[in-house]
């Protein structure tokens, strides 16, 4: 697959620019107001149809090279099938990460004809958290040269493969690579569905399609929980287990054969035909020409980086990413948030739960278990209505203080409960069914709930904070960030336990928590309802929390008023 040329493209920016303007100013200003326009509600034949597009002005906008254009339109069937296809791969990731617990429970002596070590155990889990660290780091250049569909279709095969080696395994190795290829498929899948639903989503709801992916994936793990424990006792039903997560992968492969890319890659590639023709079928109401006006401006703000060889450029757009001030604090949230959403210790949770609730007494642990991933699926399902509603940085500030609350008061139980160590057994001081394992359940259960609303949902998001010329590899940072977390978080936890007593573990994770609430109250601005160019307008200067609280509610008014501003079209929105 060959880059796109921008010599040969046949769209000159200032070119671009003037025709805009004069469409700006004769056909979308029929009451001749002056000046740059910033907003409009009519339609572009001048008839009474639907109006489905706003004229914006964006923020800071110094050199005013751009106004953009919006389309208005409420959700297709077209775009949610593309979301809930693309979503699969958010499934795969939750099932995938979900199952090997109960799994390894159930393995037994059915690999090499011995019971599974401790260090075998780890090797097997943190074997799909290293497959999916290493394929984050190619898969977003990979999405931009090969496309967003054909890896995804891409990550399927991995799965296959991973599944069935895992299925047959008679050995611990076989299992062991098995599990590093599926990871390889979670890495691809983990970063590209987001980056895919993004791309296709209308700004309005972009959020809440791309928590589609994180419903799919806190869903999946979930199932994978419940299905395990249902499968626990059954001979060879971890090989069930594992063989159930072909199923919803040869879906995805089928549906995307039929399924386009997305506008957005089809511009990085020059095709201006077929990247009008997936957003005419996506806003079946835009006339024509307002599609080519978009097509035009989605040209003119997604300027490709250059560069010889595939080399080359991924060179230049790591240089860009790094030193471009708006790409770089993009980064810094990317990778601040995927950091934060590791390192607040829920995976520990995930992977542990049934440990920790022995320890504190409670016999049937896989049904807290359950309890605990069900809050993280229901409270995903909370953020998927406000995430837009309330906006990202909202329950954000929500979410991490509630868990940094949820985690002191962990702490101090552990403390009275008065849980040592010693080797790799627990010792208890007040051990049996006690008040304060009632106070952990209680406080890990709210703290599952504060996680999924905001950090365990949020970074996901990331898509959104990169220009498209370095979206790629932005998004490869930031997802390798959140790999490298839960590798490290997953590799320590039962050591940091031993060493700085489960008490001591929580209090870290307490004081990460509540740096990480000032981290987001500082440099977290407010992207909900805002256009994917209009982010960089926002990071161009700084990280604009106030500029962006004010932009994003504009945006939300606009909406909320489409029936006034028919009346009433002349509105300057943004002011710097
Ligand atoms: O957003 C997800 C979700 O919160 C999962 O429950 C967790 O296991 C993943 O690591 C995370 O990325």
């Amino acid at each position: 697959m060959s880059w796109h040329d921008e010599s040969s493209s046949p769209y000159d920016a200032s070119e671009l620019r003037k025709q805009k303007e004069e469409q700006v100013e004769t056909e979308l200003n029929p009451l001749g107001h002056s000046g740059s326009v910033a907003m409009f509600e009519e339609d572009l034949d001048g008839g009474d149809a639907e109006k489905d597009y706003v004229m914006i002005k964006p923020v800071n906008d110094e050199d005013d090279t751009s106004v953009m254009i919006t389309f208005n339109q409420g959700i297709t069937p077209f775009i949610l099938t593309l979301t809930f296809v693309a979503s699969i791969s958010g499934f795969m990731f939750g099932y995938d990460t979900g199952y090997i617990s109960s799994a390894l429970v159930s393995i037994g002596t059915d690999l090499d004809n011995k019971e599974l070590t401790y260090g075998d155990r780890e090797i097997i889990t943190a074997a799909t958290s290293l497959g999916a660290l290493i394929s984050s780091i190619f898969a977003g250049t990979a999405a931009d040269v090969f496309g967003r569909k054909p890896c995804i279709m891409f990550s399927n095969v991995m799965f296959v493969i991973g599944a069935i080696l895992q299925v047959t395994a008679k050995s611990f190795w076989q299992m062991a690579v098995g599990r590093l290829i599926m990871g390889f498929g979670v890495g691809i899948g983990s970063l590209i569905s987001p980056l895919f639903i993004s791309e296709i989503a209308p700004k309005m709801i972009r959020g809440r399609l791309t928590v589609i992916n994180s419903l799919w994936l806190t869903g999946g793990q979930l199932i994978a929980y419940g299905c395990g424990a249902g499968l626990t006792h059954v001979n060879n039903g971890w090989r069930i287990l594992v063989g159930l997560s072909l199923i919803p992968t040869c879906i995805q492969f089928g549906f995307f054969v039929f399924l386009p890319d997305t506008p957005r890659y089809y511009l990085m590639k020059g095709n201006v035909q077929r990247a009008s023709e997936v957003l005419q079928k996506s806003y079946p109401e835009a006339t024509e020409e307002l599609v080519q006006l978009k097509v035009n401006e989605m040209i003119q703000l997604n300027q490709s980086i250059p560069g010889k060889n595939i080399g080359q450029k991924v060179w230049n757009m790591t240089k860009e990413l790094h030193t471009k001030p708006a790409n770089l604090r993009a980064l810094i949230i990317g990778c601040g948030l995927q950091g934060i959403q590791q390192f607040t210790g829920w995976n520990s949770l995930m992977y542990f739960s049934g440990t920790i609730f022995e320890t504190v007494g409670f016999t049937n642990s896989s049904a807290v278990s359950i309890i605990v991933s069900g809050t993280n699926f229901i409270f995903t399902l909370v953020a998927f209505f406000a995430i837009d509603k309330i906006g990202r940085r909202k329950i954000l500030l929500i979410g991490l203080p509630g868990m940094t609350v949820s985690l002191v008061v962990c702490s101090i139980a552990f403390h009275f409960i008065g849980i040592t160590f010693v080797g790799n057994e627990a010792q208890v001081l007040h051990g049996g069914f006690t008040s304060w394992g009632i106070v952990i359940i209680v406080f890990i259960v709210i703290f599952a709930g504060f996680y999924a609303l905001g950090i365990g949902t949020v970074p996901w998001q990331q898509s959104e904070l990169f220009p498209q010329n370095v979206r790629g590899v932005g998004t490869s940072f930031a997802t390798a960030t959140n790999w490298a977390g839960s590798l490290v978080i997953a590799s320590t936890f039962l050591t940091m336990l031993q060493n700085i007593t489960p008490s001591g573990t929580f209090a870290f994770f307490a004081s990460l928590a509540c740096l990480s609430t000032f981290f987001c109250y500082f440099c977290y601005p407010e992207l909900s309802g805002l256009e994917l160019e209009e982010v960089q307008t926002i990071l161009k200067d700084g990280f604009n929390i106030k500029a962006s609280m004010v932009l994003a509610k504009k945006r939300k008014q606009q909406v909320a008023s489409r029936e006034k501003l028919k009346l009433e079209p002349t509105h300057e929105i943004i002011e710097a």
